[in-house]
This record gives C-alpha cells, sequence and structure tokens, in this order.
C-alpha cells in the first residue's frame, strides 16, 4: 500500500515560468524508503519542499500529493500546518536552519511539541529528554539549554531524529541530512535513521548524494535528471542493473570514488 501517492507533480518559477519539475509521478511504500538521487539542481530539495508546500513564495507548484488518500494539495494552509511536523516530518541539510538562533534549542522543541500535543511542560521535557538518549545524546537537559550555535551539525541532527522519536510521524523526509557532517557524525545520523524506521516502521524519503549511504537505507531509489526522473526502481535493481545511461553513470562514478577511497586508505 502506498502512503503517498505523487501525481504529475510540476513546479515553476513564478517570474519567469521556467520549470524546475515537469509533471513527476511517484509513490512512496507505507514503511518503505526511497532515495532520491541525482545531480545538483535536479529538483531533489524542490520535489520534497513540494510536498510539505513549504517552497519558497518565488515558485508555484500544480498536481496531487495524496497521503493516505488525502491531496495535500488541495487542503488550507491552516490544515496543512496541522500534517507538518506531525503526520509529515522534515529534517533538513543544515540542522542549523532548522532552530531559531536566538533562542535555546528546547524553546523550538517546546513549542513544535505543544502545537501537536496536549502535554504540560514536563511531559515534553521528559519525552524528549528520553528520545535524545534513545539517540545517544548525552546530557539532554544541557543541550536543551544551548543556543543551536553551541552544538555541532551531528548534535543538532540528533535532536531533530529525537524530536522525529517524539513526534511518530507517518513519513520523515531527510534532506541530504548528512551531507554538511564530518565522517564520523555522518556515520552516527545514519545509524539513526536506521534505528528510527526500525522504531518507527514509518515511511522515509531520503535525499543524499552519497550513494553508499542511500544503498545501506533505501528499499527504492529514484533518479532525477533536469527536474525530470530519469530511472526508479528498487535499491537492488539500480546498484546492480540500472537501465538507464545516466542511472550507471552515477553509480559507477561512486565506486570509482570508493576504490580511489579505498587505495588511498590501503584497504
Ligand atoms: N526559490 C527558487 N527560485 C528559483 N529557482 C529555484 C528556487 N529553488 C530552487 N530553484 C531551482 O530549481 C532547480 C532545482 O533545485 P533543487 O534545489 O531542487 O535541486 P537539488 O537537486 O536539490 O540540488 P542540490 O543537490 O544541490 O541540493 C535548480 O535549477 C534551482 O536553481
Amino acid at each position: 500500500m502506498n502512503i503517498l501517492e505523487i501525481e504529475n507533480l510540476t513546479v515553476w518559477e513564478r517570474s519567469t515560468g521556467k520549470v524546475i519539475i515537469p509533471g513527476n509521478s511517484f509513490a512512496v511504500k507505507q514503511g518503505s524508503c526511497l532515495a532520491i538521487v541525482g545531480e545538483s539542481g535536479s529538483g531533489k530539495s524542490a520535489t520534497c519542499r513540494a510536498i510539505m508546500r513549504l517552497n519558497k513564495p518565488g515558485l508555484v507548484q500544480a498536481g496531487d500529493i495524496y497521503f493516505k488518500g488525502e491531496n495535500l494539495a488541495a487542503l488550507p494552509e491552516k490544515e496543512m500546518r496541522k500534517k507538518r511536523g506531525k503526520r509529515l516530518c522534515m529534517i533538513l541539510q543544515h540542522g542549523m536552519r532548522a532552530f531559531d538562533p536566538s533562542c535555546v534549542v528546547g524553546v523550538h522543541l517546546k513549542e513544535t511539541l505543544a502545537e501537536h500535543f496536549d502535554w504540560s511542560r514536563s511531559d515534553i521535557v521528559e519525552n524528549m529528554k528520553h528520545a535524545m538518549e534513545t539517540v545517544m545524546l548525552k546530557h539532554p537537559l544541557d543541550i536543551m539549554n544551548s543556543y543551536p550555535h553551541q552544538l555541532s551539525g551531528g548534535m543538532l541532527q540528533r535532536v531533530m531524529i529525537a524530536l522525529a522519536i517524539v513526534l511518530e510521524p507517518d513519513v520523515v523526509i531527510a534532506d541530504e541530512p548528512t551531507t554538511a557532517l564530518d565522517t564520523v557524525s555522518q556515520f552516527e545520523v545514519v545509524e539513526q535513521f536506521i534505528r528510527l524506521r526500525e522504531r518507527l516502521g514509518n515511511a522515509m524519503i531520503f535525499i543524499s548524494h552519497d550513494l553508499g549511504v542511500v544503498r545501506k537505507l533505501a528499499d527504492e531509489v529514484l533518479v532525477m535528471k533536469g527536474g525530470s526522473i530519469v530511472e526508479q526502481g528498487t535499491s537492488e535493481a539500480i546498484f546492480r542493473n540500472a537501465r538507464h545511461e545516466y542511472t550507471r553513470y552515477l553509480v559507477s562514478t561512486k565506486l570509482a570514488l570508493q576504490q580511489h577511497f579505498q587505495r588511498l586508505m590501503g584497504v
């Protein structure tokens, strides 16, 4: 069963009419992870933001976005706001941008949770504390009392994953959540995404340039180029037996980089 069905999604620039996404259709199965890959500027983020209806005002979108059969594209903004966070949760590339730099992290967490749950302040703190411990964040209360700039990128991403654990969304959309991190933090954050899926059994859309991460996480892969979908299939099929030349190019470039890295490391 599909939890998300995107039909004929079109995104264009308001001022020039330039088409960025030319009427794409795809689906995400309940409980599965769909990775979106493709070169920079291929429309991966615009697609995900369109699902959340969070593209900048300079971009216009059309098409249908069925979430559990309900068309998100037709909802008033007030209703859509209730879906964001609780039903569909987006984790961004730069953890820093998700938080208000002028407030301690706990303020954002409390505001987000108060929007979706009828919890007391202490319930919120207790639930967040427990979730933060789950993602291996030590001293959660200190973290909640820190400003975003006082925390590392990896810590902020783990705070976002902890928030997702508490919100229990049906779909997590992660837009290159590991790109801005160092290798060790990337590894830790990917591990936490794997655990998040095991824990919630939810669906995920995962955008990444790192095909190693994609191979580890994704059940299905969608390949984009110039706004269009050039290929989609199971992770196994894409990595072992890609049909499209562009997909083969992406996979072989990744393999070449991996071999180069292994040679450098003397593996
Ligand atoms: N607010 C905007 N106004 C105008 N054009 C935009 C806007 N946002 C994105 N675009 C354009 O849409 C196209 C797709 O951008 P998008 O950010 O979705 O690509 P991407 O595949 O996510 O790239 P990256 O991997 O670098 O994040 C690009 O040509 C980009 O310049």
